[in-house]
């Protein structure tokens, strides 16, 4: 680690970079700095980036570029809401942005994309209505109102439009509601009528990729999940009806990335525990071929991925614990440079892989990082969001931040999780809070016996669904948790239930089995709010005042009874949703956590 991590932190980097399909020397980024995270537009081949003046949010399906790369589409919000209308921004000069569907009502966003002859825009847009495919021109004026092909009540992500825009696909879950066992739905783009729906056997789940990039041919690469922590990948032809089972993978979790504009590859993202690697597949052989590529990460589910570039390249967006992303061209074995990103820097040391067992002789796997010397040290437990995402060997400022000031710092992937099986996944549903607690129990007991840390003097971190674990730990661990810090935290359940819009709503049901008016105990059950009184240690909290996943009703009902029992806690709110949209206002945080934690620690 090196005391540079303030300017580290505050220097210029990607978070995403996405490749247009059919000018595949150009894409769309989202560059984050001290003030802002917005758009850029790249050139990959002269490593022009070029900022667009849009504020985004950080999940790459907040924005795609067009297939050419002359315009790109976001979802343009009230102040971070998640709420709004899909906006089209040109690539050249003028960077002109319009409405696309002036005529709707605001609508959250599940998914999107653009078809590959740049004629055909698909948006899976969620109101309290429901969620509806729609389809809309992605050129010219936009039209008064969009075709709607198909509306449900059921939790539809991931839309995906054929090359020359006559399918379109949603990940549906109208056969299993309330679960995220996807199936995948094809429609015909001019009619709306079902062509084909794709369901593995239950507790399977299907997930659309991409289609080929060829106009006319309508078959998708889906990403297969099925029991017994098999992962895989299929083509699909909804059209023809055929399905052709390219690979399974049972140690490893094997996840499909895109299909090559040659139409002769698939990329697949290999992950197993505490490594990630590309791997390019022929679709006609199912040869497998592993890039070459330094060691880390090279994609996460919401955030960052990698897709072909031109030339039968590769663009790898490739990341480490201590490196910001940079975006690698693989040409052949050892042939690849840097287009895009890091910091100039060489690699160093920076995460530890470490796994340990839970209290049911699980294996726990998470990320380390310590200050040099014996120690012990005070350490922060770190739970990342989701749920069902996992943090891999990616770049983490914060991580070191904390390791700069002498603590250790291990973000959990616990319970819950994605990347160690469906089962592994979807454990915490119907038992919310109780798995992950374990863990995270277990990551302490961990600290301590490995003499890193000493069991007074070690902290409890998280944001969203890890801002829920940090204040449930609180309150039901009392004797464990030296102090919680939070960010964008839930406090409550079925008061986040009652303000969220339906696409968090589903969310919640998922999890609990149902709604508050059914479920009412469980959630009562398993809402930090019930242990209020039971806190022994003090808490800082950072929550966004326009937060619709995490609004702000539910925290300041859990601040009020902080008040009211006269416990020491600190809630900064900041003008945004559900999460920092400057750098700078996330490092007065982090500055303020770490204050914060040396005089829980009493350093
Ligand atoms: C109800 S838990 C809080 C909402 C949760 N946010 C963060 O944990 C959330 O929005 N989950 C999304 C996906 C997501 C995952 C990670 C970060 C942001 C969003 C969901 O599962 O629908």
């Amino acid at each position: 680690m090196t005391g540079d991590w303030r300017a580290g932190f505050l220097a210029p980097r990607l978070r995403w970079v996405q490749v247009a399909k059919t000018a595949r020397s150009r894409g769309l980024a989202a560059l984050q700095d001290e003030h802002r995270l917005e758009l850029a537009a790249c050139d990959f081949t002269t490593g022009e980036v070029r900022r667009l003046g849009v504020p985004t949010d950080g999940f790459i399906d907040s924005a795609w570029v067009a297939a050419d790369a002359t315009s790109a589409f976001f979802l343009a919000d009230e102040g971070g809401n998640e709420l709004g209308h899909v906006h089209r921004v040109t690539l050249d000069d003028t960077n002109a942005i319009g409405d696309m569907t002036p005529g709707l009502p605001d609508y959250a966003l599940r998914g999107a994309d653009v078809s590959a002859d740049g004629e055909t825009l698909v948006l899976d847009i969620v109101t309290d209505e429901g969620y509806d495919l729609v389809c809309l021109p992605a050129r010219g004026t936009p039209v008064a109102s969009p075709r709607h092909l198909v509306r449900t009540v059921h939790e539809a992500w991931n839309c995906r439009v054929s090359a020359d825009g006559t399918v379109a696909t949603l990940d549906t879950t109208d056969h299993a509601p309330g679960t995220r066992r996807f199936a995948v739905t094809a429609y015909d783009t001019a009619t709306g009528a079902v062509l084909g729906r794709l369901i593995l056997p239950s507790p399977g789940a299907a997930n659309a990729v991409c289609f080929s990039p060829h106009p006319g041919d309508q078959r998708v690469l889906i990403a297969s999940q099925r029991a017994g922590d098999r992962s895989g990948v299929l083509v699909w032809d909804p059209v023809g009806d055929t399905i052709v089972e390219l690979l399974e993978e049972t140690a490893a979790t094997v996840v499909p990335l895109d299909w090559s504009p040659d139409g002769r590859h698939a990329l697949l993202c290999v992950e197993l525990l505490s490594a990630q690697w590309l791997e390019r597949v022929d679709l006609r052989t199912g040869e497998r071929e592993r890039l070459d590529l330094p060691t880390g990460s090279f994609r996460s589910p919401y955030l960052r991925t990698s897709q072909f570039g031109a030339g039968g390249s590769v663009l790898a967006s490739h990341e480490h614990g201590m490196s910001p992303l940079r975006l690698i061209a693989w040409h052949a074995p050892s042939r690849h440079r840097v287009l895009l990103g890091g910091d100039g820097s060489p690699d160093r040391a920076g995460f530890e892989h470490v796994v340990f067992p839970s209290s049911d002789g699980t294996q726990i796997q998470g990320w380390l990082a310590r200050p040099t010397g014996t120690g012990p040290f005070p350490a922060v437990v770190h739970c990342h969001g989701g749920p069902h995402v996992s943090v891999a060997d990616e770049f983490t400022p914060a991580a070191r931040a904390w390791v700069d000031h002498g603590f250790a710092y291990l973000t959990v992937n616990y319970r819950g999780s994605s990347g160690r099986g469906r089962a592994f996944e979807e454990q915490i549903h119907g038992d919310v809070g109780h798995w992950e607690l374990e863990d995270l129990a277990a990551a302490h007991r961990w600290l301590v016996d490995e003499g890193i840390s000493v069991g007074g003097e070690i902290l409890i971190n998280g944001e969203s669904y890890g801002g829920f674990l940090v204040l449930y730990a609180l309150g039901r661990q009392p004797e464990l948790w030296a102090a919680g810090i939070g960010e964008v935290v839930l406090a409550d359940w079925e008061l986040t239930h009652h303000d969220s819009p339906l696409a968090m709503r589903r969310l919640d049901e998922m999890l609990f089995g149902g709604p508050p008016e059914t479920h009412g105990d469980l959630y009562r059950e398993r809402s930090p709010l019930t242990y209020v009184d039971e806190v022994r240690a003090p808490i800082l909290l950072w929550q966004g005042s326009n937060d619709t996943r995490t609004p702000p009703g539910q925290v300041v009902a859990y601040a009020e009874r902080l008040v009211a029992r006269n416990h020491p806690f600190e809630l900064h709110w900041f003008e945004g949703g559900h999460g920092f949209g400057d750098e700078g206002g996330h490092l007065a945080h982090l500055d303020r956590a770490i204050a914060f934690a040396r005089n829980a620690v009493g350093g």
